[in-house]
């Protein structure tokens, strides 16, 4: 670890330690890197680190790998195990980014926020001389007498700033020259209220400054989000601390919203929740398509032109999954009900997004009755397409099951394949390739919409499979009349004019029966057959 502190040089701004790598942890760290700062990237899982100190990114995320070669190479992005980090390496913002997950009940479990907020206190509590006072957060003071002597933070935090530009949105004076204490940036989701309780119990008696920073990146797109995001939004009880956090992100152009504590965590909140209400909204409308006899995907694109409603989060299916929605909208619930508040859209919401996942199930047991000895393939393990990600994703709740009823399952994932072998039943053959998945398949779930099986090669796929070659588009990302021309018999979610045309008990749609243009109710770009 030695050399950290020898950060003196016209072109670094501030030092940060990111801890937790994890998609958001090692975005964070790749990107600030990118922006000039020097890095300190820290994980308690040595494994990880390991492959970071080889620039490797332990996880599947477009464009991350390149972004920490290129962080590594300029030597502005290092690495270090927990236990590794020596007081006064902590730098001048200590961003943490660890995960928050679902306790049984719903709540979130804070315990690994808990564990990094004290892996702070004390290194900063380590690094103070004995009889050191409390210096306040982000205070500079003078290394060399006065309040610097007694407040010191030890003199591997000295901040050599002199002579550095004030670009990227710095806001540190020019020439501070002295002692600072961390400001401690927490992207994690945590429920509102967290950051609040958690900031006097860990920060305050070193009088360090706790900000509230969530984070709304995308998996599959996160490197992108993080350079383009919507809004900042930082919430502290020390607004000073605040605006400059706010600042590391000026060169980024998006309106900041600098509020407090808990109401910047509301925020992350009530997004997630809105955008997950959305989704359960318009699969319920979906699912009233199915039995009316309309079409969603047009009844999407018609109240989505709306720009009160907008088009985005309208596509019904299988429901959300992730490491996100489902555990924010889960602790929102929960801290509903710790404050007797009954939030009855919410519990709405989770509740159809569960019986969502199960639509193919039941499908399938339309079509073949009995599923023993079916073979059934599951294309899609990840949550969502361009990431490897298989937290809460619907396959994996629903593949279980149909291997419960006897089903022969095999399923497919371009990335997924090795996270989902850990969690699925030992009897489901799992390959990257969708057509070796679907070799004498009776039936098919399109559970992730991957590119790799939007555009497959349908026809090919037709003739490796057996009658009566169902196909259940978990996404409506395939074309309805042209895979029934391929011989596929289709059902989508909500597209329920099929099912009408062919009288309302039909099981499946055969939509060559019906007049060309009136079942193209595919999404742009959504393509069915082989190309
Ligand atoms: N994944 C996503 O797309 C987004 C996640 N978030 C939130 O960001 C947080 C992190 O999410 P992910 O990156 O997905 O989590 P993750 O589970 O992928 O990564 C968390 C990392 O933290 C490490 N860790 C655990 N305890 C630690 C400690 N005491 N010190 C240092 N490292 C420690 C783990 O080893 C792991 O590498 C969560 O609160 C999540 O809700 C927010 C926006 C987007
Ligand atoms: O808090 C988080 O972690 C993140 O959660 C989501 O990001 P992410 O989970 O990566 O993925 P999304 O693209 O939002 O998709 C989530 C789920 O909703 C599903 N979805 C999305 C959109 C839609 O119209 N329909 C739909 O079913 C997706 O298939 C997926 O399972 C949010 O979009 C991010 O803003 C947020 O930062």
């Amino acid at each position: 670890m030695d050399g950290l502190n020898d950060f003196a040089g016209g072109e670094i701004f501030v030092r940060i330690t990111v801890l937790g790598l994890g998609y958001v942890g090692a975005v964070a760290a790749a990107a600030l890197a990118r922006d000039g700062h020097q890095v300190l990237g820290v994980d308690v899982d040595p494994a990880k680190v390991e492959r970071y100190r080889r620039a490797e990114v332990p996880f599947y995320e477009p464009g991350l790998d390149e972004l920490v070669r290129e962080g590594v190479a300029a030597g502005r992005l290092r690495f270090a195990l927990a236990g590794e980090v020596e007081p006064g390496q902590l730098g001048d913002f200590v961003f943490v980014a660890v995960g928050t997950p679902s306790r049984a009940t719903g709540a979130a479990d804070l315990s690994q926020v808990e564990a990094a907020l004290a892996w702070v206190a004390e290194r900063v509590r380590r690094g103070r001389p004995a009889g050191a006072g409390v210096l306040r957060a982000g205070e500079a003071v003078d290394p060399q007498g006065g309040a610097g002597s007694s407040d010191g933070v030890g003199a591997a935090d000295r901040v050599a700033m002199a002579g550095t530009e004030a670009t990227a949105g710095t806001v540190w004076p020019a020439a501070a020259g002295g002692l600072r204490a961390p400001i401690v940036v927490v992207k994690s989701t945590v429920p509102p209220g967290t950051g609040r309780r958690l900031a006097r119990r860990y920060l305050a008696p070193l009088g360090l400054a706790y900000v509230a920073n969530p984070e709304f990146l995308r998996e599959g797109s996160a490197v992108h989000d993080w350079f383009h995001p919507d809004r900042v939004v930082v919430g502290s009880e020390e607004r000073a601390a605040a605006e400059r956090v706010a600042a590391l992100f000026a060169g980024y152009g998006a309106p900041v919203l600098v509020t407090d504590t808990t109401t910047a965590e509301m925020v992350k909140y009530g997004a997630n929740a809105f955008l997950a209400t959305k989704i359960s909204f318009i699969n319920e409308l979906a699912n009233m398509c199915d039995r009316v006899g309309a079409d969603v995907e047009e009844v999407a694109r018609g109240i989505g032109l709306d720009p009160r409603i907008g088009s985005q989060f309208l596509r019904a299916g299988l429901g959300y999954g992730g490491s996100c929605f489902p555990k924010d909208v889960a602790a929102l619930d929960h801290l509903a009900r710790v404050y007797d508040y009954p939030f009855e859209l919410l519990r709405a919401v989770i509740a159809v997004n569960a019986r969502q996942r199960l639509l193919p199930l039941y499908a399938l047991r339309e079509v073949f009755g009995s599923l023993a000895g079916v073979p059934v393939a599951v294309l899609g393990l990840a949550f969502k397409p361009n990431t490897d990600d298989v937290r809460e994703a619907p396959a994996l709740d629903l593949i279980p099951l149909l291997v419960e009823e006897g089903a022969e399952v095999r399923a497919a994932d371009p990335q997924a394949v090795e996270r989902a072998r850990a969690v699925l039943p030992g009897e489901v053959r799992l390959t990257p390739s969708a057509l070796e998945a679907l070799d004498g398949a009776r039936a098919v779930v399109l559970a992730t919409e991957w590119d790799a099986f939007v555009r497959l090669d349908w026809e090919e796929a037709a003739r490796r499979m057996d009658e009566p070659r169902f196909v259940f588009d978990g996404r409506n990302a395939l074309d309805p009349a042209r895979m029934a021309a391929l011989g596929f018999r289709y059902r989508g979610v909500g597209r329920g004019r099929q099912r009408l045309a062919e009288g309302r008990d039909a099981v499946v749609s055969s939509a060559l029966d019906l007049p060309r243009g009136e079942v193209v109710g595919a999404r742009s770009g959504a393509v069915g057959g082989g190309a």
